[in-house]
């Protein structure tokens, strides 16, 4: 299971909203001139005033940062941010409005108003968390997220758990990494190159064992008995969120060929170095697996980008 830290819940909140007006694929954004956020785009949201509901909180901040009134809401994420050094949550109340009236009216505070294509976003002048967690926007996947923020540009610890109603199942695979030293063997066709996608389903009533070792032998001319595990990986993919939503568990095997007296390559594969190898989920997780010391992690992707990671110490 995915850790959400939980030492900060006696900490003070302060409560927020964030309201993101989406119409076709255009979300509309505010250039933010004073307060939190200052010279970065951002949806439209502020402190909730005392003897307001967080929901009324949300339409009000909508009327008076971008002059529409919100027709239809829908509350679809909680962030808490943090501050290092500070004891105090900022509590982000996600909201998505798909439905509104009224004419856009820049402020003192949001100006300029501009709808771009989501697939355009600022992102170099938003917060950075925002590319974390907006896939779920998008997608309506409800969510709650964690950040811990250093300064106002660097993230120093993320979490993003999805909120599913539906029952996660699990589907075991495994996968083999070939290192030797500190480079590693990927196949010269992209597709394959890409771990996230070239697992081996582990048969009912199969070890994982001979999975890791059939897997090694089709794909390697290879002659060894043995391979050692060396992580355990739950991926969940946000494409998965439907019914029932699936989780991956991953079985990461390692064969270290430098001290193997027979391995014999294919010019389907190359060696590269793990600082170089691209789609191998985040930065951390080669170097973290060549290793050789066993550990667990959890990634939560969209399509080929990681929006979280976390690992643990087995
Ligand atoms: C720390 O990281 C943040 N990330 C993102 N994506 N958004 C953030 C972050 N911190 C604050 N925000 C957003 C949340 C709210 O929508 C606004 C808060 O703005 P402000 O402090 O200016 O709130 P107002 O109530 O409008 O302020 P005044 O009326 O006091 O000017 O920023």
């Amino acid at each position: 299971m995915l850790y959400y830290p939980t030492y900060f819940e006696c900490y003070p909140r302060k409560l927020m909203t964030l309201t993101f007006i989406i119409q076709n694929d255009e979300v509309l954004l505010g250039m933010k001139n004073r307060g939190m956020g200052k010279g970065k785009w951002n949806g439209f949201g502020g402190k909730k005033e005392p003897n307001e509901s967080i929901f009324d909180a949300a339409k009000r901040e909508v009327k008076e940062e971008c002059g529409l009134d919100a027709i239809s809401m829908k509350k679809i994420g909680f962030i808490d941010f943090e501050y290092v050094g500070s004891n105090e949550i900022l509590e982000g109340h996600i909201y998505l409005c798909d439905k509104f009236k009224g004419h856009i009216v820049e402020s003192d505070e949001m100006a300029p108003i501009k709808w771009f294509k989501i697939n355009q976003f600022p992102l170099d002048n938003m917060w950075v968390d925002h590319k974390l967690w907006f896939p779920m926007v998008l997608k309506q996947i409800p969510f709650k997220a964690h950040f811990k923020y250093l300064d106002d540009d660097t993230i120093v610890d993320s979490t993003i758990k999805l909120l599913r109603i539906f029952k996660k199942t699990k589907e075991i695979w495994v996968n083999v990494i070939v290192k030797k030293d500190n480079k590693i063997l990927i196949s010269n066709n992209l597709e394959e190159s890409k771990i996230f996608k070239r697992h081996q389903y582990v048969k009912k009533g199969e070890s994982l064992e001979n999975a890791a070792l059939s897997y090694l032998k089709s794909n390697y001319e290879i002659t060894t008995e043995e391979v050692p595990k060396i992580a355990v990986i739950n991926v969940e993919l946000t494409d998965n969120y439907s019914i029932p939503s699936i989780i991956q568990e991953i079985h990461m095997f390692v064969m270290d060929v430098s001290k193997l007296k027979k391995f014999t390559q294919s010019n389907d594969y190359r060696w590269t170095n793990i600082n170089n190898a691209q789609f191998f989920a985040d930065k951390k997780f080669l170097s973290t697996l060549c290793k050789m010391k066993p550990f667990k992690a959890y990634f939560l992707m969209d399509n080929d980008d990681v929006l979280c990671s976390k690992y643990y110490n087995n």
